[in-house]
């Protein structure tokens, strides 16, 4: 029996436009078990963000989220009284945001940042505030001098790194990161990746990381979700997604991570673009378009997500597993 942090069921999800409401998440699934890092992939415009922006119930005007609900700790965030909200973010979850290291306040020293965090949440004793920061930034590994300094004399590795202790300062349960590491050169974005996924074991806490490179999510993820056009399309453990991909999403975008010395093989080119929203007008698969393995039926009806061999390994598409003899 699996003991889950954060069960959604039935989540969706848009945005009010010129041109009338925009579904972007449709029925959106999923749950979280403790003290794992769950990664959620998928490319630009496939809903990660709108999905992580959900979670924390945090989704703002022009978007808005239609049905479903949420549960953590035993309470239904999306119709959560403000108050019971207050107590449970940053306090038992904490959420950091696409380009959050940008969001500090550019003319108050880390510091006083931090204390306002604390204070925000009745954490108002000058020695107990002094010893948490002192705890969280041995942890992110910031030397103690980062805390006289304005946000903009930082560089945009330890801007991250602060931006992850305030996350984790009150010790949440679980922490929502979405794109935590885009923007940062890759051997800052690697040394990052080690310390969030060393923290995460450490103190025994579970993590929602969302991102759109897979080898990212490869590397730190214990479970896995991959999203396509604000749908679920594959899940399961990270071994099962990378070594025995069931959609051939996964698959091409797995074969496209590059590999030093390797050259591209066909399959890793998904035709087309990027998502076109558009296609959900039609009743078949999302993916139909882009898709080399597609046949007639995939573009007649639209695949529900199903499981292999009764495991929690979920897949939505009508070809496997014949497309795998394909490859
Ligand atoms: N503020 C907004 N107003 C209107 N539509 C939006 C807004 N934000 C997102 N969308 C729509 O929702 C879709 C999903 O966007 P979202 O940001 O959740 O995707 P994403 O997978 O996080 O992409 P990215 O990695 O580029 O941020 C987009 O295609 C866009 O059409």
């Amino acid at each position: 029996m699996y003991n889950y942090v954060l069960e959604v069921n039935n989540l969706n999800a848009g945005y009010y436009m010129e041109t009338g409401f925009a579904k972007i998440l449709k029925n959106i699934n999923f749950s979280v078990q403790k003290n794992i890092i769950l990664g959620i992939a998928g490319e630009s415009g496939s809903g990660k963000s709108t999905l992580a922006s959900s979670l924390y119930n945090y989704l703002k005007y022009p978007g808005k989220i239609t049905g479903g609900n949420i549960i953590f700790n035993g309470i239904n965030i999306l119709n959560a009284k403000p108050n019971d909200l207050r107590k449970l973010r940053g306090v038992k979850y904490s959420f950091i945001p696409q380009a959050a290291m940008n969001a500090l306040n550019p003319v108050k020293k880390i510091r006083f940042q931090f204390y306002d965090m604390m204070m925000a949440h009745n954490i108002n004793n000058e020695n107990e505030q002094d010893r948490k920061i002192d705890e969280i930034l041995k942890l992110v590994r910031l030397n103690n001098n980062v805390l006289d300094n304005y946000p903009h004399e930082l560089s945009g590795g330890m801007r991250q790194r602060v931006v992850i202790a305030m996350a984790l300062i009150l010790s949440p349960e679980l922490v929502i990161l979405d794109e935590p590491t885009t923007g940062l050169d890759v051997v800052v974005e690697h040394n990052i990746l080690v310390d969030i996924k060393k923290i995460q074991r450490s103190l025994g806490m579970t993590m929602i990381f969302i991102s759109h490179d897979l080898s990212i999510l490869f590397e730190i993820s214990d479970e896995m979700i991959m999203m396509y056009s604000g749908e679920i399309v594959e899940s399961g453990s990270y071994d099962s997604l990378l070594n025995s991909p069931a959609h051939p999403y996964t698959y091409s975008l797995e074969k496209s991570i590059p590999r030093i010395g390797m050259k591209i093989n066909k399959e890793s080119i998904i035709k087309g673009s990027t998502i076109n929203l558009s296609n959900r007008e039609n009743s078949g698969c999302y993916f139909y378009d882009r898709c080399i393995y597609a046949e007639n039926q995939c573009s007649l009806a639209h695949p529900e997500l199903r499981s292999i061999n009764m495991e929690h390994h979920l897949y939505r598409c009508f070809r496997y597993p014949a497309w795998k003899k394909m490859t």
